[in-house]
């Protein structure tokens, strides 16, 4: 079975112990809420549970093989969206998908079109994403959790910006991953409406 784990985690930025021994474990139909304070370390933490930074100590691996065994099988099994929307504003959306797709190996020819105008983006496709207001921004980023097909999300804030409508849309979205075996590690200063028990981890922020 699909899990993320992690084992006896630390992570230390400029001399200051954010988390230390701490451990967790993902599996098939489960969200993970990562909650704390500005500053605690939630973003420091989901870069670590998406390979993207290494621990002080400590390690993370998915179905119980460390993820530096096999980073690009990791990877294709990953969504990681960040906390900024991570989209080139010269490009289009629909250029800054493409090239996502390009980059990810998904199949995009009739998907995009189709995710753009559920995002309500119908319209504005075409011009550069930096004449997009932060909110349609946003939507560009979480386009890719309707491009690529992957067991594990990891989501830093993805509701930053979002109107009432894309949150809810989102959410959806969220609830049918998880309904479909799916996990997904996300923060959020927001609470979450799921109809899926969730599991919460609050980080303190550690002086
Ligand atoms: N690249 C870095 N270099 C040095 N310090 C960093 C770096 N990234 C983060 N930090 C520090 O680590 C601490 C935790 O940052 P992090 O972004 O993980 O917090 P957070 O819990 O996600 O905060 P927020 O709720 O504001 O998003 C902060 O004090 C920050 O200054």
């Amino acid at each position: 079975m699909a899990s993320l784990s992690a084992d006896n985690l630390a992570c230390v930025k400029r001399d200051r112990v954010l988390f230390e021994g701490l451990s967790l474990r993902l599996q098939p139909g489960q969200i993970l809420q990562i909650a704390g304070v500005n500053g605690a370390g939630k973003t420091s933490l989901l870069r670590i549970l998406a390979g993207l930074s290494m621990p002080e100590s400590g390690r993370v691996c998915w179905n119980d093989s460390p993820i530096d065994d096999d980073p690009c099988g990791f990877h294709q099994s990953l969504i990681y969206i960040g906390h900024k929307p991570g989209v080139n504003r010269l490009c289009s959306a629909q250029q800054n998908l493409e090239q996502w797709c390009r980059i990810h190996e998904v199949a995009h020819e009739q998907h995009i079109l189709p995710v753009i105008d559920r995002l309500g983006l119908v319209g504005l496709e075409d011009l550069p994403a930096g004449q997009l207001s932060a909110g349609q921004q946003r939507r560009i980023a979480l386009a890719r959790l309707w491009l690529k097909s992957a067991p594990l999300w990891v989501l830093d804030e993805p509701f930053t910006a979002l109107d009432r409508n894309a949150i809810a849309l989102v959410e959806r979205r969220m609830q049918q991953h998880l309904e479909h075996g799916g996990m997904i590690a996300v923060t959020s200063h927001q609470p979450l409406s799921l109809s899926h028990s969730l599991e919460r981890l609050e980080l303190e922020y550690q002086l």
